[in-house]
């Protein structure tokens, strides 16, 4: 009879707790539980049921409930969990949260209780008056005792009625808890996250009466996202809410239950076909054949699937998922964070309709909770999502697909900081399937397995219908400003380009990526840059914007693009009060401006961050791109990925140079990338494509092969360069961060680590640093990082478990030290 069980919880501990089961029956492994862990009820997911009395002194809490019948996570993902626990050195609990988005089906609430010091207080107190000597005005101190008073009996109160009967919020709370004058406690407790949603749908086939300008409105977003929207969603365009009403009842628009809410109508232009509709060309069917063997042999076997821009690799997805879907069997394809554009939804849905779950990041909770539910019930059997839709709980998962493999987006920057790609390859391993990874700039890592023949390599170098790639002209600014003696966002040659095709009524955009107006001010005085109070990050400028209708931004600020802060543009230098302030560097909304005033008649959109913000803005603007009523885009790299807009002729780069100086080995990698990817969108149509980068290193290999489509020879070279210095994918390494709110922390630290590896040999590994981070304080915090590189990946894993048992061993908090496997970013 099992008494006791061990439970993986959220907390960066890299251990398990044991809690015991009292007489009632054990749940199962995989199960989740909640129990109590310092003075809180935690959500945890059991890992081993046993016997085994802990022999290390602790008092054993019994589980509080148990929430699953059964196992929740199939032995397949839990295995994988294993191996990510393992392999990224993370705390299995905090593994197991991400693979679980369950959160919505807990309900959290806050009680607090008077403690031994508030009773003291509230006594005291109560003979002397209020204390002068407290940080409070008056008022919050009179809330204060009105809390005590309320919790004089002893009894757990919630917050929200303490908010209610004294008016203290949640602050004010929280202070009284730091002064230990009460203690707090978190219950959880299970809700039904299922809960029926409000959308509205179109009504076919009526005509038009007359309408105003509110019910224009709701009619002109609903058709422009397909038909279909949450009423949710619609509020935010600031209509009154009876508009929506008034169109029900003249029968335009009704109004729908569903539970399922992420319907996306996609955007598609006319004429064009969905990408199940073609007939594959001979390339396509051949690297189609490659998987099809793959599949019909059975066992894991990874591909890499090296496919030019536009040589219609989604196409043969589809066609892969749909034989799977033949035999029977589910397939999962992951998407870049901004892959899964309406545009692919739509043509998901347009070819596997209901057996579609969609997972993206702008799901809430709860429909999130829904979609996990629907999958594991085997009722969507083609899964597409952004990273951690890894794991999703398929059923007889047959095939999975990684769309753009090299995309950053797929490494989470949090604990555990996993990357999607490789856990995909990993899960593929324990199922025993095919994987296929795709892109049309492959990542060294992947290239270089293809290479020694570890992946099996597929290749697509055609585009379809024998398109020509574009004609890459490079621009060298340093000539340009030279001859023009000015420093002008776009040179002549790029105007001139853009203008014939506004002229031939094509499509043209252009990369300049970076948000906001200017992203340096720096005084001309003192040669300050003025930073973030927060970050040492500098701060951009920001103009205001009133948008079309949408979205009215506030006044002119700066803003950090690190932490978010903003504040007022001084009008003199913070530093030594000079006026002459000066704005360098422009971003895509400067951009935006001089191309307004260049061309004047230009039908000019704008795609970043600051105008893709919510749910629904990126369909908006690539149905005015599809649609032709935007004929000139400019933006970030979000313009890059994977769009296919067949009217766009020209694409334009501008300023990605910069990048080439990161202190960052994958610098050229990233620039190539970009390149490649945005040079791209240009000729998918019927027309044939022109790209022109203005460059001030028009010399350099990554812009230089960028512009003659040389993948394969950018590879070469770079693996040249990254050889000798055992880089990846010549060897493996792990970023350690070192932080702390102090700096003298971060540094003691830091350093503390830094002598402990130069003091032995830790086998196979080296190390570099402690430095300052490139950015050494980000939101308050100081950073220090070493950079641990090894040949064998055991190496690097028994080097970094060693490191963090010295930490501990020294009294380095645990949540001091970020370690960070496989590191993408080095920032
Ligand atoms: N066999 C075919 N014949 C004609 N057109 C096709 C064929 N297959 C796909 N297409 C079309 O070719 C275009 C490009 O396909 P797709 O978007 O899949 O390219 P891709 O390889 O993913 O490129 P990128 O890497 O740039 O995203 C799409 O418009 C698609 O509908
Ligand atoms: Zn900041």
């Amino acid at each position: 009879m099992p008494l006791f069980v061990d439970v993986a919880l959220p907390v960066p501990l890299e251990r398990a707790f044991t809690y015991s089961v009292n007489g009632a029956d054990a749940p199962a492994v995989g199960a989740r539980v909640l129990v109590p862990f310092s003075g809180q009820r935690l959500m945890g997911v059991v890992i081993r049921v046993h016997s085994v009395q802990p022999t290390d002194g602790f008092e054993i809490k019994p589980v509080q409930q148990v929430l699953d019948d059964a196992a929740l996570l199939p032995d397949e993902l839990m295995k994988l969990a294993e191996w990510i626990a393992q392999y990224y050195v993370a705390p299995l609990g905090e593994v197991l949260r991400g693979m679980l988005p369950l959160n919505a089906e807990i309900r959290r609430t806050l009680l607090y209780r008077i403690a031994e010091q508030g009773r003291r207080v509230l006594y005291e107190g109560a003979a002397k008056g209020s204390s002068r000597r407290s940080k409070l005005t008056p008022e919050d101190q009179n809330k204060e005792y009105a809390v005590l008073n309320a919790l004089e009996s002893g009894g757990a109160v919630k917050l929200t009625s303490l908010r209610s009967s004294t008016g203290a919020n949640k602050a004010l709370l929280e202070g009284m808890v730091k002064k230990r004058w009460l203690t707090r406690e978190v219950e959880a407790d299970e809700r039904d996250a299922r809960r029926l949603e409000k959308i509205a749908v179109l009504v076919d086939d009526v005509r038009l009466p007359k309408l105003n300008d509110n019910q224009m409105k709701i009619m002109v977003e609903l058709s422009a996202v397909g038909g279909r929207l949450r009423v949710q969603d619609l509020r935010s365009f600031g209509v009154p809410q009876s508009t929506l009403a008034t169109l029900v009842k003249r029968g335009l628009v009704r109004v729908e239950e569903a539970t399922e809410s992420f319907h996306l109508g996609g955007v598609h232009a006319p004429g064009k076909k969905h990408a199940h509709e073609h007939a594959l060309n001979e390339t396509q069917t051949e690297a189609l054949a490659g998987i099809a063997a793959a599949m019909s042999e059975g066992g894991f076997k990874p591909h890499l699937l090296y496919g030019i821009t536009g040589s219609g690799k989604t196409a043969v997805y589809f066609a892969a998922m749909r034989r799977m879907l033949d035999a029977g069997k589910a397939s999962l394809l992951l998407v870049p964070e901004i892959g899964l554009t309406p545009a692919m939804a739509g043509q998901m849905h347009a070819a596997f309709s209901d057996e579609v779950a969609l997972l993206h990041s702008q799901l809430s909770p709860d429909e999130r909770a829904e979609q996990w539910h629907r999958i594991r019930r085997g009722e969507a059997r083609i899964v597409v999502g952004t990273r951690s839709a890894v794991f999703a709980p398929v059923p007889a998962l047959g095939l999975i697909i990684v769309d753009e493999e090299h995309d950053g987006s797929y490494k989470q920057e949090e604990t555990p900081r996993y990357n999607g790609r490789d856990v995909a390859v990993m899960r593929a391993k324990l199922l025993g399937i095919p994987v296929v990874l795709g892109s049309a700039t492959p990542s060294l890592e992947s290239w270089n397995n293809a290479q020694n023949g570890r992946y099996a390599l597929l290749k697509m170098e055609q585009r379809v219908m024998d398109r020509p790639l574009p004609a890459v002209e490079l621009v060298d600014m340093r000539a340009e400003f030279a001859q023009t003696g000015a420093e002008n966002i776009f040179s002549r040659r790029l105007i001139e380009e853009t203008q014939a095709t506004l002229d031939r009524g094509e499509q043209a955009i252009i990369l300049l990526n970076r948000r906001g107006y200017s992203y340096v001010v720096m005084c001309r005085a003192c040669g300050d840059k003025i930073e973030c109070e927060n970050c040492a990050i500098a701060m951009t400028f920001h103009k205001p914007v009133v948008d079309s209708d949408l979205h009215a931004e506030p006044g002119e600020r700066l803003e950090c693009h690190y932490c978010g802060y903003r504040r007022t543009v001084p009008k003199t230098c913070p530093k030594c009060q000079s006026e002459h302030l000066y704005y360098m560097g422009a971003g895509s909304q400067q951009g935006e401006e001089r191309l307004q005033e260049i061309f004047p008649a230009a039908r000019i959109g704008r795609m970043d961050r600051d105008t893709v913000r919510g749910r629904g803005d990126m369909e908006r603007l690539l149905q005015r791109l599809h649609s032709g009523e935007i004929n000139l885009l400019v933006g970030t790299q979000m313009i890059a990925k994977g769009h296919d807009i067949h009217g766009v002729t020209t694409v334009g780069v501008v300023g990605c140079d910069h990048a080439l100086g990161m202190p960052d080995f994958r610098a050229a990698e990233r620039v190539f990338q970009l390149l490649t990817q945005v040079s791209g969108r240009a000729g998918r149509g019927d027309l044939p494509g022109k790209v022109l980068v203005q460059s001030y290193h028009p010399d350099h290999y990554a812009v230089r092969m960028a512009a003659e489509h040389d993948y394969l020879g950018f590879a070469r070279r770079e693996m040249q360069f990254r050889r000798p210095f055992f880089y990846p994918p010549f060897g493996v390494l792990a970023n350690v961060l070192v932080q702390s709110q102090e700096l003298n922390e971060a540094l003691a630290w830091s350093g503390q680590l830094g002598r402990w590896f130069a003091g032995r040999t830790v086998q196979g590994v080296r190390v570099l640093g402690p430095a300052a981070a490139p950015v050494a304080r980000l939101k308050r915090i100081y950073r220090f990082h070493l950079l641990l590189k090894a040949q064998r990946r055991s190496d690097l894993q028994a080097g970094l478990r060693a490191m963090l048992q010295h930490a501990e061993a020294q009294g380095i908090p645990r949540k001091a030290l970020v370690v960070d496997v496989d590191a993408i970013s080095l920032m």
